[in-house]
């Protein structure tokens, strides 16, 4: 690995010096599967994801391209096209690896951040795992770290990465805070509803926090082992700034594309899990026949629908929903996909670019609905329901709409819950519904098995 990584270091610091810009050197090899695959302690540039069969890892950043404002997508978009199409590449690894890692902020503010990490795993299910090591030549200063120190740090951190997660134990004496308190959230939603009943939108997702102080900080790899093994069917996600990490375990892709296809997701309407399984059965024949929930979650399908079309072929939406189970919510969803059109020119970022933010996160119409709530809502969502996820050399990747999410900051956690309000909504059944969506991670972080507050 050494020799190989080296040799392309160098060619890449050539190249750089020829070309007058940086250019990235990237190797990638096989290596025996790591398990757990968890971080040890946060680094700057850690990344974590957890979908489906995959799972990547990832520390460190190589180069880092941050973005804000309007043009945040279509700014990384094309740093990442020209830092590509100039890569030098080696090693006998898959190529359709994930390279580039990070997140966008919800809105336009800073904060978007998409990085190449020094150090990427990345394993699916079965199979052996992809060790991906990252160096940026400067055209003046050549490679900025030396190759060999890259490779002697990948090892040494992939050996402290197989470190038993510590088994959750419960946590005592938290404070927890609420921001702003259940009073003044119900106000908010009941001025929502009056909006949408005079005409203004016919819907806005409106966010609260809870601001938990804990008497230590929580360990990562042990709060991303407990939400992997208690939310199926999630995404379970961490990126790293530094001091801070942002955390959560989501049940909605925002979009993924492989092999010219991309494939989306209305997800809208939540209803409570039922305690027995009479209660359990009811509640979800409630949910699919409820007109308010039908409604609010055809809003964002037909977005979806015709946000894919404009760049895909063959674009497919189910008529009818349907339940998506979670372990204390379950949600309306329906997938949508399409062919692209030209996978040439339309990649995963692109079509980012197109759905965020959904429905389901902003509101319909969305400029109405944001206007609205940028003033309503009072803090920065940062990457709260922001796009977060990976993007290949080929422009494929895949996002989650970073949802049930809280930003970590040594002790105190701020974890993140909103509401799809629409004509009809009560403010008392959504504050209670934010309640159920911020038990993963709130039960994550004490380990407590009790009910909604
Ligand atoms: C906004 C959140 O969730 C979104 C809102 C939903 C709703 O209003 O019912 C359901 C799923 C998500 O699309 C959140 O979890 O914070």
């Amino acid at each position: 690995m050494h020799a190989g990584f080296e040799e392309i270091c160098a060619k890449a610091a050539a190249e750089a010096g020829n070309a007058g810009h940086p250019v990235l050197a990237v190797w990638r090899e096989e290596i025996e599967r790591v398990e757990p695959l968890l971080p040890s302690t946060p680094s700057r540039g850690t990344f974590f994801w957890s979908s489906g069969d995959l799972t990547i890892l990832a520390m460190d950043r190589a180069a880092a391209f941050p973005a804000e404002g309007p043009n945040r997508f279509a700014e990384v978009r094309r740093a990442w096209e020209r830092a590509a199409r100039t890569m030098v590449g080696g090693g006998p690894g898959d190529r359709a690896t994930p390279a580039l890692v990070g997140a966008f902020s919800f809105g336009d503010g800073p904060g978007s951040l998409m990085w190449v990490p020094r150090v990427l795993v990345a394993q699916r299910a079965r199979g052996p795992a992809t060790l991906c090591l990252a160096a940026r030549a400067d055209p003046v200063h050549g490679v900025e770290d030396d190759a060999a120190r890259t490779a002697w740090r990948a090892v040494s951190w992939l050996a402290n990465t197989v470190v038993r997660p510590c088994p959750p134990l419960p946590v005592t004496g938290a404070v927890i805070e609420e921001l702003p308190t259940a009073g003044e959230w119900k106000a908010m939603v009941a001025r929502a509803v009056g909006h949408i009943e005079a005409g203004r939108f016919s819907k806005v997702v409106l966010a609260r926090r809870l601001r938990v102080r804990l008497p230590y900080p929580p360990d990562l790899g042990g709060l991303l082992h407990t939400l992997v093994g208690a939310q199926p069917g999630t995404t379970v996600f961490a990126a790293g700034t530094g001091t801070r990490t942002f955390a959560g375990a989501t049940p909605e892709r925002l979009v993924a594309v492989r092999g010219g296809r991309a494939e989306t997701m209305s997800l809208a309407a939540t209803l409570p899990r039922g305690s027995t399984g009479g209660d359990d059965a009811r509640l979800r024949a409630e949910l699919l026949g409820d007109a308010k929930c039908r409604r609010e979650q055809a809003i964002v399908t037909d977005m979806l629908r015709g946000a894919l079309a404009g760049v895909c072929h063959e674009v497919e939406a189910p008529d009818e929903p349907e339940v998506l189970d979670l372990p204390h919510v379950r949600h309306l969803h329906s997938r949508v996909r399409g062919r692209i059109a030209d996978p040439e020119t339309t990649g995963v970022l692109d079509l980012v670019e197109r759905l965020h933010p959904t429905p389901a996160v902003g509101g319909h119409p969305r400029e109405e609905a944001l206007g609205w709530l940028r003033a309503a809502e009072r803090f920065d969502r940062g990457w709260y329901s922001g796009p977060i996820g990976w993007v290949n050399a080929g422009h494929e990747g895949d996002f989650a709409v970073a949802l049930r999410s809280a930003l970590l900051d040594g002790a105190v956690a701020t974890l993140f819950a909103g509401c799809g309000i629409v004509a009809g909504s009560d403010p008392e059944r959504e504050l209670a519904e934010t309640w159920l969506k911020f038990r993963p991670m709130l039960s994550a972080l004490l380990d407590d098995q009790g009910g909604p507050r």
